[in-house]
């Protein structure tokens, strides 16, 4: 038996691209994955023309050649509570706007056949075009990451508002607990997709504005100062742990936070690191720089410009230490050019050479590359 082509895979079958790729590419975006609906097809029909299921609670398969994913058209319906507990059924009689009707927002919800026709049963692109973020129908009450989703939708799409009815709609699904089951794989996934987007502002606000935030971030609820930050870290382009460390400096315990939200530990330690280190980046980084022959406070200046860096972590680390500097002087008032040429000069200190020096009395060896660092400072 030859493998199925892409060919033969589909053909006869009544597919159309949904979702994403339809919406990017009526907005002129480039395209990303596409994703499919079939028509009129059991599981086992799927398997046979060599789609692999993707397993999970869903039917999703992938195409044998294309490895796009392929869905077959289905309703669902809530048999519980929060994330889990969806039933669904799938059947010749579900149609493609039975379909696009259990979707989440109307702009997501156009379908495209492979003629270039489209199917737009809600409204899908007269949104687009008023540039309305709408969910399609009461179904979108049925799944709270929706509610993410819709916060990160407005991060990447600055010029949409959110339809006041769907605001309406998410307050009254935090009021009935609904965001109280979002598991916080789910919450992270979208949260830390929202922050790499050129408008990270947006998310937060419209978490804040339909009350989400307060029961899946509860420290940073209150703040919308760092708000601003988050835009201006997206137009620099940090990286994602700086984001979210700039996010975390409104939480009390960004440590917490970040256990909360299972963050990931190099997104965590950034958090941590900007909230211990950021008054220290902020005020050793004017004493470290001052003149030379200052006597006395010059030297506590170095000492804790030194400490600063061992905290840091900075001589392992430079990388992350570089994206903390990028991150800190968003909040405040740091120099990185001063710190970096700090780091560059107490790595000019050959803590090997020290230790050989030492040999006869290991005790003394990590006070004397201490002393080495602090002389390199005062030379620099
Ligand atoms: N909780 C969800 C997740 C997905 N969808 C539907 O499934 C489609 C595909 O989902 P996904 O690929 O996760 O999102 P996209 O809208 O394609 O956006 P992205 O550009 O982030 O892939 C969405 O457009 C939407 O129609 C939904 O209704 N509710
Ligand atoms: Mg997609």
């Amino acid at each position: 038996m030859t493998p199925p082509t892409r060919l033969s895979a589909t053909q006869g079958l009544d597919v159309y691209v949904v979702g994403g790729a339809v919406r990017d590419a009526l907005l002129g975006l480039p395209a990303g994955d596409r994703d499919w609906v079939v028509l009129r097809a059991t599981p086992e029909e799927m398997s046979d023309r060599g789609f692999v299921p993707v397993g999970g609670d869903f039917p999703v398969f992938l195409h044998p050649a294309t490895h796009e994913e392929y869905a077959l058209a289905r309703t669902e319906r809530k048999s519980g509570r929060g994330y889990r507990g969806f039933t669904f059924h799938t059947g010749a009689d579900v149609t493609l706007e039975d379909d696009l009707g259990r979707r989440d927002l109307t702009i997501n919800a156009i379908a495209q056949a492979p003629d270039g026709r489209l199917v737009d049963p809600y409204g899908g692109r007269q949104d687009l075009e008023r540039r309305v973020l709408r969910h399609v129908g009461p179904a979108f009450a049925e799944d709270p990451v929706r509610i993410l989703r819709l916060a990160r939708f407005a991060a990447r799409f600055a010029d949409f508002s959110v339809a006041p009815e769907t605001l309406a709609l998410c307050r009254a699904m935090v009021e009935s607990g609904e965001a109280d089951a979002l598991v916080p794989e789910r919450v992270w996934r979208e949260i830390s997709r929202g922050l790499m987007q050129d408008h990270p502002s947006r998310m937060i606000a419209v978490l804040r504005d339909t009350g989400a935030l307060a029961r899946i971030a509860p420290g940073l609820a209150a703040d919308p100062a760092t708000d601003a930050l988050l835009d201006r870290a997206a137009g620099e382009g940090l990286p994602l742990a700086g984001r979210y460390a700039l996010l975390c400096t409104a939480a009390a315990d960004p440590a917490a936070l970040s256990r909360r939200l299972r963050a990931p530990a190099e997104c965590a330690d950034q958090a941590r690191l900007l909230k211990e280190l950021l008054p220290a980046l902020r005020e050793a980084g004017g004493s470290h720089a001052a003149p030379r022959d200052s006597g006395s406070g010059d030297a506590a200046g170095r000492d804790a410009t030194l400490r600063t860096l061992e905290r840091a972590d900075a001589l392992r680390k430079p990388q992350r230490f570089a994206e903390l500097l990028q991150a800190a002087r968003l909040a405040a008032p740091v120099d990185p050019a001063r710190w970096q040429a700090s780091l560059d000069a107490i790595r000019t200190v050959d803590a090997g050479a020290v230790a050989r020096e030492h040999a006869g009395d290991p005790g003394r060896i990590k006070d004397a590359v201490r002393q080495a660092r602090l002389r390199a400072l005062s030379a620099h």
